[in-house]
């Protein structure tokens, strides 16, 4: 392709993302825009091909980012090249909005005309607002009965500052306005602005592992080109490998000869060693060296942690190794070696909330292959000694003797929940109950509410969102973000199984509620252990004060007792079956216990709303 040719080509580039709150309708969009331009034809459509891994389709949310080139001839007769890089919607993830947002010139802002503006609409159309996109707002789902189209013109208008007068009514699911979104995409989005001549200077916006390729970067073309053959150097750390192959996905991998100035593609350069590459960072040519990297992302701190063990000590290399591919394409996820009495050999991790942390759990099982056990999730806790010395801990079973601390201090955020009038009350009820410190209220129009709260994080973290959606029927969402620490009445509570202190069984609560969690935890834990050899007492302490406590009878009989004499088969199938059933059971000294009961502390919270 000559120069002329390629600067033709950036005229004709467009890149962007599509920015909503969860469930409006971006996969399904997407899916259409896919359609409409040919790229997959429609007997080929998969539901929703954006959501790549199987995982994604079960539970129906997008949570790794993708980026897919299409070919869309414009009523002007002209073909134009679109990007378009998918961004997750669930509050857990909006970093990795901004991730996505960076690689793009323009957003289309899709709000449900059911459902209205809500939390993390606004929050992603911030970003995008941050990053200065062209923003083209579409109300989506008008072919329901209860949409009401003027009414979210008005709140996009309203709430978010932007005129709405021009927003194209659209259903993703008939297909309504998809022709004219094409439209809008070439008039309103810009094309990309960087220098064909600069040097090289490409943003790594994600990055997976893929075993016969190596590192597989995914990135953003800012000025200049790349080649197969060409030496590039990461920025960050000076490493050089010769590009292999580059191309695009559309939507599976398509070779091509280079990549040039706007162009959203992968890249691979038989990066074996995952450690080197970082998201975010910037590669340029060896070389020819662009000056300045590009700023990067901002290093995202997770906010929840568990430990994470294999069921089988022996694979706590493979666990290593899993957490490692896992974190290319997770900038998120953090893990140190972690040592437990009770457990053996694992990692702390740290996820940004539970959706995240569930979707690394079952990510590490489904791709690969690991029976783990995981430990109820912690916020991280400041504790003042009494010798002054401020320590971080992220794990209850490393908290310092009660006579070595002065002060226990707690994360605490600033929670928006955006409800209609009439869920006002059950809102604050719930944000009570978790240790609410009411902020205020403000009316968004006339029908929704803001209701502002600061709250512990510790007690949003587990179920607060999921009871908020079931007594507002789904219509409250919930923003926040973490404003500081607090000085808190926290104490550990340990749990004894057996007389024994099981460490990944210890939490951190707030005194308050110190008796009725030990209570309900011991209540649990007696149901989730299942009956052994011997009776096991199950003990809830606050140093060495007894709070709660039960008891796991002894069998009754012995499994085999019936087989004395009886036919071997019979005894080695139930022998069989006892063993299947163990296999998510951990022994914590003398005690068989399941990966369930390490969770106890999440069940018990559900026990509590139900005002048991
Ligand atoms: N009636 C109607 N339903 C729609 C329309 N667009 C999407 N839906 C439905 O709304 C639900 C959510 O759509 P998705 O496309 O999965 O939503 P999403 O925003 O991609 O959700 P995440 O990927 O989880 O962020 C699905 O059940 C869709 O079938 C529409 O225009 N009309």
């Amino acid at each position: 392709m000559d120069k002329a040719a390629m600067l033709d080509r950036q005229q004709h580039i467009r890149n962007f993302s599509i920015v909503a709150h969860i469930d409006h309708g971006k996969s399904t969009l997407a899916d259409r825009i896919l359609e409409a331009t040919d790229t997959i034809a429609k007997r080929d459509m998969q539901a929703q091909v954006l959501d790549d891994m199987a995982l994604e389709r079960e539970r129906g949310i997008t949570i790794k980012l993708n980026a897919v080139e299409l070919h869309y001839q414009a009523k002007n007769g002209e073909t134009y090249i679109f990007h378009l890089i998918d961004t997750p919607g669930h509050v857990d993830f909006s970093y990795e909005v901004s991730r996505s947002l960076a690689a793009c010139e323009g957003a289309l802002l899709l709000v449900d005309a059911a459902q209205g503006v809500e939390a993390q609409t606004l929050a992603n159309v911030y970003l995008a607002l941050d990053d200065d996109l062209e923003i083209v707002p579409i109300i989506n789902k008008v072919d329901l009965p209860s949409a009401q189209p003027d009414v979210v013109k008005e709140e996009i208008e309203e709430m978010i500052g932007l005129d709405a007068s021009n927003a194209i009514l659209a259903s993703a699911k008939t297909g309504l306005g998809v022709p004219e979104i094409l439209e809008r995409i070439v008039s309103d989005v810009p094309a990309p602005t960087g220098d064909l001549d600069a040097p090289l200077k490409a943003l790594i916006f994600d990055s997976v592992y893929d075993s016969y390729r190596g590192v597989v970067l995914a990135v953003r073309i800012v000025d200049g080109q790349v080649r197969v053959g060409d030496t590039i150097e990461l920025m960050s750390n000076g490493k050089r490998f010769e590009v292999t192959e580059v191309g695009v996905m559309s939507p599976k991998a398509v070779k091509r000869d280079f990549l040039m100035v706007g162009d959203v593609g992968y890249l691979t350069a038989s990066i074996k060693t995952i450690q080197d590459t970082h998201v975010g960072d910037t590669v340029t040519l060896a070389d020819r060296p662009t000056a300045t990297a590009l700023d990067g992302f901002r290093k995202i701190t997770p906010m929840v942690y568990s430990g994470l063990f294999p069921v089988d000590n022996a694979k706590f290399n493979d666990l290593r190794e899993a957490l490692e591919k896992l974190q290319l394409n997770d900038a998120a996820l953090e893990f140190v070696p972690e040592t437990s009495t009770a457990l053996g050999f694992g990692f702390r991790c740290g996820f940004l909330g539970l959706l995240h942390m569930d979707v690394v759990q079952e990510r590490l099982e489904r791709e690969f292959n690991l029976d783990l056990i995981m430990t109820a999730p912690s916020v991280d806790y400041q504790v003042v000694r009494t010798d002054g010395e401020v320590v971080t801990v992220d794990n209850p079973a490393e908290l310092p003797e009660p006579s070595e601390i002065k002060e226990i201090r707690e994360p605490y955020v600033k929670a928006s929940i955006m409800v209609p009038n009439d869920y006002v009350g059950p809102v604050m009820e719930i944000a009570q109950r978790k240790r609410g410190e009411f902020v205020t209220m403000e009316y968004l129009d006339k029908y929704r509410v803001n209701v502002i709260y600061n709250l512990p994080l510790a007690e949003i973290i587990y179920d607060f969102f999921d009871d908020l959606k079931s007594s507002t029927k789904g219509y409250a969402s919930l923003d926040y973000d973490i404003t500081g620490y607090r000085a808190s009445d926290l104490v550990k509570m340990d749990i004894l199984l057996n007389g024994d202190p099981v460490d990944a069984l210890s939490t951190i609560v707030h005194q308050d509620f110190a008796y009725d969690r030990g209570r309900a935890i011991v209540a649990q834990l007696k149901q989730t252990i299942p009956r052994q050899q011997f009776e096991i007492p199950i003990q809830a302490a606050i140093g060495t004060k007894i709070i709660a406590r039960s008891t796991v009878k002894a069998y009754r009989k012995n499994v085999l007792a019936k087989c004395y004499g009886g036919d071997i088969t019979r005894k080695r199938k139930l022998l069989e079956k006892q063993k299947a059933g163990k296999k998510r059971m951990k022994a914590v000294g003398s005690v068989e216990v399941p990966q369930e009961a390490f969770m106890s502390i999440l069940k018990m919270n559900d026990e509590d709303t139900k005002g048991k």
